[in-house]
């Protein structure tokens, strides 16, 4: 029998496919190193997305494939993850102390858009990243009720906001510092000024992803916001209804405009299932989130159900990825955010702080 040689190896993970990233451990670049000695390997893996929970299932699948492999021996695979820093809008700069921003976007109001970001930040945290969550939504900030969180963010030096922490989550919210029981009657310019206060002057630390929740539209504020915020990708949340879908369509023009890459669409209250009889209904249509994502090239991350539980937890302060973490939607939620994050893994990385300056002195 021939003897196992490295390329072996690397031509059969070349025909393994990264359920998350969807393409090949070879086009992922994905592998650091195989060793061979004699029939044995040993193989180091590194994502770059979190996928804690998803681990030892992950490295299972890698040995069932290479397991085929005529004279194999032992194999050891050692996976590590690797979050790195991407590109922004061109002329943006990346903010200290977060590594990628991702906007969390709808096309219109009701969709599911707040409750949605929350669990997606929740699933990449419970993957192991460290990770915050940013409040846009100026007019109807969710976020405080969906994360049980109220009153003002403490300061140290009177000018900085700690951001309020909350399962594990960097938060900060409009919703802090107003009293949202009032109508609030801002003029697009102070809303993109107070965004940017609420982004700039937190004191994010160490996060690899901020999810930035934003109002829901494609009007002036929203690509101020999409130009302005440093963000290195962007997810729509729509419904599977039509008209929910042509909003959503916008929202997708509206990045590509300003060159922020579309990591994906969420398809929102796909299918109700009936808590009595478990019987399944698409009750605002269904596929249509699979056949925008087919027009635009973009992938499809996933869909939640509509499933009144969802709304119970987010509504009682416990979203759904941190109250039944063991149930198929939290399940789908952490499915949907390393696919989220593999699908950024892919795009081009930031290099920005990557160089020293150069300073030429005279002497
Ligand atoms: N998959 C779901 N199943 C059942 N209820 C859901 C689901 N997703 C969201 N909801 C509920 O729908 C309502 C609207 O959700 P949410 O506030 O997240 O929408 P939104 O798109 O952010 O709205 P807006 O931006 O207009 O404030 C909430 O009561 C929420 O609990």
């Amino acid at each position: 029998m021939a003897q196992i040689t490295q390329a072996d190896i690397q031509n059969r993970l070349k025909t393994f496919i990264d359920p998350n990233v969807e393409t090949d451990l070879v086009s992922a670049k994905s592998i650091k190193s195989i060793n061979v000695d004699g029939a044995d390997v040993s193989i180091k893996l590194e994502l770059g997305y979190p996928a804690k929970k998803h681990l030892d299932e992950y490295k299972l699948a890698v040995l069932e494939h290479l397991k085929t492999l005529d004279g194999i021996g032992t194999v050891t695979i050692d996976i590590t993850i690797n979050i790195l820093s991407h590109a922004v809008q061109q002329g943006l700069n990346p903010l200290p102390g977060i590594k990628n921003i991702i906007a969390v976007a709808s096309g219109k109001g009701g969709v599911g858009k707040s409750t949605t970001a929350v669990n997606l930040a929740l699933a990449l945290a419970a993957e192991g990243a460290k990770v915050g969550i940013l409040d846009a939504d100026i007019y109807g900030p969710s976020i405080p009720t969906m994360l049980g969180q109220s009153g003002f963010p403490e300061s140290e030096d009177g000018k900085t906001m700690l951001p309020k922490m909350s399962f594990g989550l960097q938060t900060n919210s409009i919703g802090y510092l107003v009293d949202t029981s009032q109508p609030m009657i801002w003029r697009g310019p102070m809303v993109t000024g107070a965004l940017q206060q609420l982004l700039k002057e937190t004191r994010w630390t160490d996060l690899d992803y901020l999810i930035v929740d934003l109002p829901p539209g494609t009007g002036d504020i929203q690509l101020t916001l999409s130009q302005q915020i440093p963000v290195s990708g962007a997810v729509i949340v729509t419904t599977p209804q039509d008209i929910a879908l042509l909003d959503a369509q916008r929202g997708l023009a509206m990045f590509e405009k300003v060159n922020v890459p579309v990591l994906g669409i969420v398809e929102n209250m796909s299918v109700h299932i009936c808590s009595q009889c478990g019987h399944e209904e698409a009750i605002f249509g269904s596929g249509g989130g699979a056949a925008m994502a087919e027009k635009n090239q973009v992938p499809l991350l996933g869909a939640l159900p509509l499933d009144k539980d969802i709304r119970l937890n987010a509504d009682s302060g416990r979203p759904t990825v941190v109250s039944d973490p063991d149930g198929r939607s939290a399940e789908i939620y952490r499915e949907i955010a390393r696919k989220m994050a593999a699908k950024l893994a892919l795009k081009a990385k930031d290099f920005s702080t990557k160089f020293p300056n150069i300073v030429i002195q005279n002497t």
